[in-house]
Parts: structure tokens; C-alpha cells; sequence
């Protein structure tokens, strides 16, 4: 007797795939209602199905190709704009819905704005915090001073851009409107570059930071930089006037300065700091200086105060204009460059440095107690350890920095709840045409 064909599919082993759901096959017409925290389109066919469609707009009726589903909407990917919004504009760059880098070209400025200060009121919300907010930043085109490029090798062919959105597919660019002349200047002889020394299959990144008069590299490629290469990179910061390159070998650990032109600086409140490779900066000079307005606004003759998770001190140097002030930081490197550019400013006796890590052990009690007022300014997991601490002191003024929105809501409830008062928020927006905002806020203890 034939083995019947179900009992062989029983009997083969269960692999752990999930299953696609069933799609429609058929395109669907949505009109798009509003836009999500993601930037994506939200939308409804006339069926009352839910459907995500990237790159759309509030207004927007649209024919899209359904090509997955999450939680119970459709993902829609547009295939034709039946009716464009009258929030709708032409996109500018040509790597528009291919690079991962902008998701947000093709709304008006207004709407624009509007959306990126709704995000902040909306998820701030989701903590229990409304407040009205002070009239957002928002940074303009041009003006990124620091890229992460993704590199990709396979058989001879190298490519070089920026990752498509939620994929691993490299969109090969030649010039990028977010970044300053100066980082896209950069991209055609990098690319020139790397057959030269890029040598084994894989995947890398390229960071570039031009901080204020040259660049700095950081190569985080596969394998080791092999005699030939190091040549060839010796040549490249001589030919196109690079201020330092680094390797990371095999792309990890800590990146090896292999060339130097000259010193890497930046300018902070009037001190030249002299950075480490791939150093942290905010993304853009104006962004910096708004959020160091804003801080600075907050003070009123404090004589002590902790900048935390300080970085290189783009606050540090600013707040030690009016007042002493103690840096702590995890990152021993950007903290040694932060004393070294104080002491050579002659503002050493102003600013002391601590290299802790906030998240094991943060700031408590007495040694809290000490200051007078705090500015923290977390990396994107925000500071729940720190800022619970700080709920439970008595300094006067918290300045809170966050480049995450659901974080900053946590950290902010936390310090709420141990009496503090929002006395003022602001959205800042450095990520032109992103879905991603920042927040600035302003604490006090009545
Ligand atoms: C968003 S950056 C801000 C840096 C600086 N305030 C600035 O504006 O340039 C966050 C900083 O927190 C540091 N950091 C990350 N985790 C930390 C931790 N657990 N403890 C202390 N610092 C940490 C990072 O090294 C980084 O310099």
C-alpha cells in the first residue's frame, strides 16, 4: 500500500520558521488617515482593514501591493498614488524609498514639523506626562558632520552607501543632502578606495566624522590591514587632506590610529578639544548649539553642577562658563580628551572628570547632595538607574538631553513621581527627514 502523502510531511522535522501569513495577491486602494510613530503611513481600505504604508501621508490615497502583515494590519508597499495629499511633496534626493536614511522627503515642512512635535507630545503621553512644548529646533540639509557608511563586499564587487531600510541591501550613493560638503566630498574616493585595501569577503562599516577642520575615519572592515593597505591609506589622508585614520581589526575592538595628518578638534564653548577616533558628537554644529542654549537658559547662579554621560564635553565646557563642573562618563578615552582640552584651555581648575559607568553605578545620596544642579544626557536606553536616583535627591535643577523620546518619558515619569516639576520641554529635531526626535526638558524641585 502507497505511504500516504501526509504521514511523510509528519514524519520530516519541525523546523522552527514561522508561517507567512496569506496575503492578499490583489492590489488594495487605502486612503491614508494619519502617520505613525515610525513615519509610516496609516491607512484603511473601504473594507475597514488596517494597513502600514511607508512613505505616505495624511490625505493620500493610494494602490499598494500587500507584502506582509503585523499584528492585525497589512503592510502595504505603494504601487500608485491614486490621490496625493495636499501635504504631499516631490522628494529632493534621487535615493529617496531606497536608502534607509530619510522616510519622511515627501511631506511638506509644515506637516513635517507638526508630526515631529506630535511624536514627542504623543509618547511622552504614554508615560502619564502632558506639557506643552516650547517651539521645537529643527536642523537643516547639509549640515551632518558624522556618517556611518555600510560596506559590503562579495567576490571582486564592493559596495558602498548606506543600508536600505530594514534590510541589508546597500543603496550605493554619491552624494547625500543630509551631510556637509565637506563628509560628501569624501564619498567618491572612499569608494575609489576600497578595492585597495578592503581585500577579504564581508561586511563593514566606514565612520566619518568632520568635526570642525578635518576628518576623522574609522575602518571597521573584515580581516587584517595587510602592509599594501596601510600604504595605500598612508597615501589617501595625504592626498584628500584627512586629519586621522583608524583601523579596527577585523572590525572589532578599539580602532588602531593608523595615519594622522593632524588633530582631530572641535570647538566647545570656545575651547579648541583635540577628539579620539570616532569620537561622540551631536550630529550637527547648530543642534549642538541649541541644545547648549537650551541648558544654559536653565541656569541661574549655580555654582556646582554634573554633566553626566558628558561625552567629550559638548555641555561640559558650556556649563563651565557660569559654574564648576564634574564630568562623568563611561568612555575613559572621550573623558581623558575632555581633561586634557580643559587643561590646555586653562579652565582645568573648572572641570574635574570621573570615568564611571552611570548604569552599574550611578550618582546617589551624598554624592549627590554636593551639587547644586544636573545634566544628563543619556545614550538611546536613556538613564532609569540614574534618574531614579536623582527622583530621590534634593538638587535643585535637572536638565534632562534624550535622543529617545520613550526613554526620556521613563526616565522624566521617574523623576516626576519624586516631586520634581517639568517646567520646560522642547523637541529637537537633528535627524532631518528621519522619523527619529529628540528631547530636551527642564526639571525643578519646588
Ligand atoms: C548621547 S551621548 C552624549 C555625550 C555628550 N553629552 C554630548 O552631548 O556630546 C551619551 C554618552 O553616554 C556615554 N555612556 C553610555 N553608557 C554609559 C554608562 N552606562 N555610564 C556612563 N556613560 C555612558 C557614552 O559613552 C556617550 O558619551
Amino acid at each position: 500500500m502507497p505511504r500516504p502523502f501526509s504521514t511523510r510531511r509528519r514524519s520530516r522535522p519541525n523546523t522552527t520558521k514561522t508561517k507567512k501569513p496569506s496575503l492578499p495577491k490583489e492590489l488594495m486602494e487605502v486612503s491614508i488617515y494619519s502617520v505613525g510613530a515610525k513615519g509610516d503611513g496609516l491607512g484603511r481600505d473601504d473594507t475597514g482593514h488596517d494597513f502600514f504604508v511607508p512613505y505616505t501621508v495624511e490625505g493620500d490615497v493610494v494602490k499598494v501591493r500587500v507584502t506582509d502583515k503585523r499584528q492585525d494590519a497589512y503592510i502595504g508597499e505603494v504601487k500608485e498614488i491614486i490621490t496625493p495629499s495636499t501635504h504631499r511633496i516631490e522628494a529632493p534626493c534621487p535615493h529617496y524609498t531606497k536608502c534607509g536614511g530619510c522616510n519622511l522627503q515627501h511631506m511638506d515642512e509644515h506637516y513635517y514639523h507638526e508630526w515631529k512635535t506630535h511624536k514627542v507630545i504623543d509618547i511622552i503621553r504614554r508615560s502619564g506626562i502632558i506639557h506643552e512644548m516650547e517651539p521645537a529646533f529643527f536642523g537643516k540639509p547639509s549640515a551632518r558632520r558624522r556618517a556611518s557608511f555600510a560596506v559590503m563586499k562579495k567576490g571582486k564587487k564592493i559596495i558602498f552607501g548606506f543600508n536600505a531600510r530594514s534590510s541589508h541591501r546597500i543603496e550605493e550613493i554619491g552624494n547625500c543632502l543630509l551631510l556637509t560638503p565637506e563628509l560628501n566630498a569624501l564619498i567618491t574616493p572612499l569608494r575609489e578606495l576600497l578595492p585597495k585595501i578592503m581585500k577579504q569577503e564581508g561586511r563593514g562599516d566606514i565612520i566619518i566624522n568632520f568635526p570642525l577642520e578635518s576628518s576623522d575615519i574609522v575602518f571597521s572592515l573584515p580581516g587584517r590591514l595587510e602592509f599594501k593597505a596601510h600604504e595605500h591609506l598612508m597615501a589617501f589622508v595625504e592626498k584628500h587632506n584627512v586629519g586621522r585614520v583608524s583601523w579596527r581589526e577585523n572590525g572589532r575592538g578599539e580602532p588602531d590610529t593608523i595615519a594622522q595628518h593632524c588633530a582631530v578638534t572641535t570647538e566647545f564653548s570656545g575651547s579648541s578639544i583635540e577628539l579620539p577616533p570616532a569620537p561622540f558628537l551631536q550630529p550637527s554644529k547648530e543642534g549642538e548649539q541649541a541644545l547648549v542654549d537650551f541648558a544654559l537658559s536653565a541656569l541661574n547662579g549655580e555654582k556646582k553642577v554634573l554633566d553626566l554621560y558628558a561625552g567629550c564635553g559638548s555641555f561640559t565646557f558650556a556649563l563651565a562658563t557660569k559654574s564648576i563642573v564634574h564630568a562623568v562618563e563611561s568612555n575613559g578615552a572621550a573623558l581623558k580628551a575632555l581633561e586634557l582640552s580643559a587643561g590646555r584651555a586653562g579652565i582645568g581648575g573648572r572641570i574635574t572628570t570621573e570615568v564611571r559607568d552611570l548604569d552599574r553605578q550611578p550618582l546617589m545620596g551624598k554624592e549627590l547632595a554636593k551639587y547644586d544642579a544636573v545634566l544628563f544626557d543619556p545614550p538611546r536606553a536613556g538613564a532609569r538607574e540614574q534618574a531614579e536616583a536623582l527622583a530621590e535627591s534634593d538638587i535643585k535643577l535637572i536638565i534632562a538631553i534624550s535622543c529617545n523620546p520613550a526613554t526620556f518619558g521613563r526616565d522624566a515619569a521617574a523623576l516626576l513621581n519624586g516631586g520634581y516639576e517639568l517646567e520646560k520641554i522642547m523637541p529637537v529635531d537633528q535627524f532631518t527627514w528621519s522619523d527619529h526626535v529628540e528631547v530636551a526638558a527642564i526639571f525643578r524641585r519646588p
